[in-house]
């Protein structure tokens, strides 16, 4: 993470945020009259000791109590607006950069799954939203008028001045002092919350494995044990948020009576009216307010400044996706060269200067051992995992060229572990899509010969499915997975180890299904352990320890494996080593 992302990242919240300039002014403006409004109390009980006790006059005492109630109602009334308004500006804010935030999670998800900052993106964006329509954003609006009630109280007289000024400054250490001391403890406990979180959902995840493995017991023992710390941080900054709420409160009422007793004397000493005694005591409490507000709403700030800078990183470090020119749908020409990849978080390359052509109406297998990086070339190839070197031309364009959502339609993709999603059959093979293209749909599933199959569940295309899987076994879920992949016509399709679970009659599908793919026009690419998944190839590349050891017409390639292996067979028995 460099320090010109993160400048980037803030840079990007920061327009977003002066996109409501207008009402954080606003807002000011209100701010303004709403303290000046803050007056009243004082001005009100200045009026009544020192004129209406004085006069005796009923009549200025009842015109004056009318005013009060007037002021009071504006003031309400704009402290109410104030608050509105930076509700709908937190709500703006968030709905502003759903939209980015999601995405940029996504593509961090996507590329690097064991980063844990890319599940928190929305929660971020949350704690924003929660501190800009909190009362404490409030708090903030008001804080620069405590020093000028201050200095206010200092005219009335500067002993009382003295005491303002050295009260509020003992206020404002508490909330430094509590602002030092729940800092590490916030920290802690937002760790410890999305650990136990993160705990809490891997395995329920994994719930059947877990019953069948007999692990429920020790699965819950370690969520507990992630529970227990986040509780215990939780109490741990709850009672210091607490303990100098209780402080900063009981401070700030003495502070008041402090104030009091000091004029009670000054107005002994006759050196202040009694009036003035009053005012100055409700203008401090006034003052002190925002500080007092501030100390108590800790947490919430703490959430939001944290939520803003994980934001700014998230999204410096994922920069928006910029629109391409569309190009036309391109034919299933791939040309791959001296192509390295290298996964995310790690720093040595999973894939080598690998390169290779695939023609329309070809297919290519791509064999090799485990971790020789097949599935890191598919998820090259679908434009997942980005290149650390050379180029993917799909039709003489780079991949980098086509927009993500245009080169999802081209390329179509099964994964080795075919993950479904809360929804319909007919959903989850049309991509999620919210009203499903049914012709689309069906054409999809039998290319991939899964349509019988599909009308063999209770309730067809229309089947419910969850993402934490259950109904379908693992052979039905690969047919219904291949079924997603040739959805919306692919001009490529990618299936990584597509014959994992099929039995026969599903394999022999499958290879239907890619020589039709094929007839059509359209490439494909087979990542494969077992033979039977290249059948249908014409190429193989075989790959080991992400380097390309060949590649070529299928039969030459194996000929030449099969040759090598005698060789190094033979010169092995020769030297005794290998029998
Ligand atoms: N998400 C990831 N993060 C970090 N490294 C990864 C990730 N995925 C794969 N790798 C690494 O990349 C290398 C190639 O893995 P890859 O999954 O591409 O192999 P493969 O040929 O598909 O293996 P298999 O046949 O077992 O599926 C491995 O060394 C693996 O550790």
């Amino acid at each position: 993470m460099t320090q010109e992302e993160i400048r980037l990242g803030q840079e990007e919240l920061a327009t977003v945020r002066r996109g409501s300039r207008g009402l954080f002014w606003t807002c000011g403006i209100f701010s303004i009259c709403i303290n000046l409004l803050m007056l009243t109390g004082p001005l009100f009980m200045l009026q009544v000791y020192d004129r209406v006790l004085g006069s005796g006059s009923e009549a200025t005492l009842v015109a004056l109590f009318s005013i009060v109630a007037f002021l009071y109602l504006m003031m309400g009334l704009l402290d109410g607006t104030r608050a509105r308004i930076l509700s709908r500006i937190a709500a703006r804010f968030q709905t502003r950069l759903e939209n980015r935030v999601f995405h940029a999670s996504m593509a961090q998800a996507a590329r690097n799954p064991r980063d844990t900052r890319k599940i928190r993106g929305m929660d971020d964006l949350t704690a924003i939203r929660r501190f800009l329509g909190s009362p404490a954003l409030s708090a903030l609006y008001d804080l620069p008028f405590t020093p000028i009630f201050l200095c206010g109280i200092a005219l009335f007289h500067p002993y009382l001045g003295l005491l303002a000024v050295g009260g509020g400054g003992m206020l404002v250490a508490v909330a430094l002092w509590h602002r030092a001391a729940a800092k590490p403890k916030q920290d802690a406990l937002i760790r410890a919350e999305n650990e136990a979180q993160q705990t809490a959902s891997r395995m329920t995840s994994a719930a059947e494995a877990l019953a069948a493995l007999g692990m429920k017991e020790a699965a819950f023992r370690r969520w507990f044990k992630a529970r227990e710390t986040a509780l215990r941080q939780s109490v741990a900054s709850e009672d210091t948020t607490h303990g100098f709420t209780a402080a900063s409160r009981a401070l700030r009422l003495f502070l008041q009576s402090a104030m009091l007793a000091l004029g009670a004397w000054l107005v002994l000493e006759r050196q202040l009216s009694a009036g003035a005694m009053v005012a100055s005591s409700i203008l401090l409490g006034r003052a002190l307010q925002p500080v007092d507000m501030l100390i108590g709403q800790w947490g919430l700030v703490q959430h939001g400044l944290r939520g803003w800078r994980d934001l700014a990183e998230l999204l410096g470090r994922t920069p928006a996706e910029t629109s391409h020119t569309a190009l036309p749908r391109p034919k299933a020409a791939l040309s791959v060269q001296h192509l390295t990849v290298t996964p995310p978080g790690q720093t040595q390359a999973a894939l080598r200067m690998v390169g290779f052509d695939l023609a329309p109406g070809e297919a290519l297998g791509v064999i090799g051992p485990s971790g020789a990086g097949k599935s890191t070339l598919a998820r090259a190839l679908t434009g997942v995992w980005s290149p650390t070197g050379g180029t993917i031309r799909l039709d003489g364009a780079k991949l980098s060229h086509y927009d993500s959502e245009a080169l999802g339609r081209y390329i179509g993709y099964l994964p080795q572990q075919v993950q479904l999603f809360d929804g319909t059959i007919a959903e989850n093979i049309a991509k999620l899509a919210l009203t499903p293209q049914a012709e689309a749909v069906i054409a999809a599933a039998k290319k991939a010969d899964a349509h019988d199959l599909i009308l063999s569940l209770p309730e067809g295309y229309d089947t419910p499915v969850s993402a934490a899987g259950g109904l379908l076994s693992g052979g039905q879920l690969q047919r219904i997975g291949l079924a997603r992949a040739f959805y919306d016509d692919p001009v490529i399709v990618i299936l990584d180890e597509p014959n994992a679970n099929l039995d026969n009659a599903g394999s022999l599908a499958l290879n239907t299904a890619i020589r039709r793919h094929k007839d059509e026009g359209g490439a494909v690419l087979i990542m494969a352990h077992r033979p039977s998944a290249i059948q249908e190839c014409e190429k193989l590349l075989v790959l080991e320890g992400g380097l390309r050891r060949a590649f070529g017409p299928r039969d030459q390639v194996l000929g030449e494996m099969v040759k090598n292996s005698k060789d190094i067979l033979r010169s092995g028995t020769a030297q005794g080593g290998i029998r």
